[in-house]
């Protein structure tokens, strides 16, 4: 089978307000980040399958012949992707040597990829390929590694295969598929979400797959698209955790306690709500110290909330102390338990108070930078270099001619040779 050689790239996002009440049914407001993840795929010669994900230390192969038996007898192509296939996810197991208990980082990571190669191939030949998958994103820290990683393969397989387009743009090296295309994207890179997180909502992949900010409400996406631009903090507390364990923790404590968790979680449905009124204001009126005063406090607030949920821990309550103590407010990111936090600063929040920030947070044994989201995103009419950047920011999954000289002197230089060696 001739299939084509792709290079795609998706970006990680942040969650404003809503995660797990999202798994839930109520609104969360998530926004893409200019970090991305990044795939290459090759067709080769070999009758195997190959595949490099040197960000989790996962290097495997496996030859055509033993993956064509995972197949299920009466496996065809799948239109209703809402569900997980489970004769394949069993035989898939089977085939990884994990029957029962948790996967761990590289099995989740190969599950999902198997278990997309085979869905999108398995029902015509195999073909050989080499694939490798590199992130600037961290790994299992609530910044959407997992989606991110998700997209790019659905992205990746779904053009290989000839089941969308590959329409490169030569003027700014990028392409992007039509609205039918990305919903193909979005529901392949569902399935990839639900084998690593057990329950996922959607939103992540969704800002995977459409960049910008996003309402999301029980798998239904609106496109924000006038917000200001913020500028944040990213803390990264570098405590391990998982997603999986996370959402299901929460499921438990809602399970045993229905009463007094539907409360929180519709506090947070409203605070997802306010927050999105006031960005709405922040762009039809002049931007007051109110708005950020606003902000700040729905920050606090659901901070709280996802305490009382049991996804807290020592180390965010320590980022959300050191901010405080120079006048900054910061809530988690993601599933929490450990991983990222969101830090807002104001339009007026001095140089010199984010770098004193950006050091203590650093003394505290976290990862921090500053960083920009929302803003207005449009390509058009720009130069090739600004559309470049401006991609990054809105960050809708992308195909990507990479041309190394456009990223030399750029922080991402060495992490797009590293990739180049795996292509
Ligand atoms: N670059 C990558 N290469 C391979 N697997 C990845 C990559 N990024 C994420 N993953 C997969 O996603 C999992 C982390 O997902 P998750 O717990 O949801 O955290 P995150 O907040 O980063 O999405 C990893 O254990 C791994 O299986
Ligand atoms: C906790 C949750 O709301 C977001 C999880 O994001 P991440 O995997 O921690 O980046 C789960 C979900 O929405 O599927
Ligand atoms: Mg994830």
């Amino acid at each position: 089978m001739q299939v084509r050689d792709v290079l795609v790239s998706a970006p990680g996002k942040a969650i404003l307000h809503g995660e797990h009440a999202v798994v839930h049914g109520k609104v969360a407001l998530a926004v893409s980040l200019n970090l991305r993840s990044y795939l290459c795929l090759k067709a080769t010669t070999g009758g195997n399958l190959c595949v490099n994900l040197p960000n989790i230390d996962t290097f495997l192969s496996w030859d055509l012949s033993e993956l064509k038996h995972v197949i299920p007898p009466v496996s065809g192509r799948r239109d209703e992707l809402k569900l997980l296939d489970p004769d394949l996810v069993r035989r898939l197991r089977e085939f990884v040597g994990v029957t029962n208990g948790n996967l761990n980082t590289s099995q989740m990571a190969t599950l999902s990829f198997l278990y997309l190669y085979l869905s999108v191939f398995g029902s015509g030949e195999l073909p050989s390929l080499t694939v490798s998958v590199w992130s600037e994103l961290p790994t299992g820290a609530g910044l959407g590694s997992s989606a991110a990683y998700s997209v790019c393969l659905a992205a990746a397989l779904l053009c290989a295969s000839g089941a969308i387009s590959s329409p490169l743009n030569d003027w700014d090296h990028t392409a992007r598929w039509c609205q039918e295309e990305l919903e193909l994207i979005n529901s392949w890179a569902f399935q990839g979400e639900m084998i690593i997180h057990g329950n996922p909502s959607g939103v992540d992949n969704a800002v995977g797959t459409w960049g910008g900010m996003l309402r999301f409400l029980a798998g239904k996406i609106i496109p924000l698209s006038r917000v200001p631009l913020l500028r944040i903090l990213l803390t990264n507390t570098k405590v391990p955790r998982s997603t999986k364990v996370l959402v299901s923790r929460v499921k438990d404590k809602i399970n045993k306690f229905p009463s007094i968790m539907a409360p929180v979680l519709d506090s947070v449905d409203a605070i997802s709500c306010t927050c999105e009124k006031v960005l709405s204001e922040m762009t039809s009126e002049p931007i007051t110290g109110e708005h950020y005063n606003a902000l700040e406090e729905l920050f606090d607030i659901n901070q709280h909330h996802l305490n009382v949920m049991g996804v807290g821990h020592p180390a965010l309550d320590t980022l959300c102390r050191v901010t405080l103590a120079k006048g900054l407010h910061s809530k988690l990111t993601g599933a929490g338990g450990g991983g990222c936090g969101i830090t807002l600063l104001r339009p007026e929040t001095s140089s010199a108070v984010v770098q004193a920030t950006v050091q203590d947070l650093k003394d505290c044994g976290f990862d921090c930078w500053e960083t920009s989201i929302g803003g207005p995103a449009r390509t058009r009419g720009r130069t090739r270099e600004r559309a470049v950047q401006m991609l990054r920011i809105k960050g809708t999954v992308s195909m990507v001619q990479i041309d190394i000289n456009q990223w030399k002197g750029s922080d991402s230089s060495h992490l797009i040779s590293r990739l180049m060696v795996f292509c």
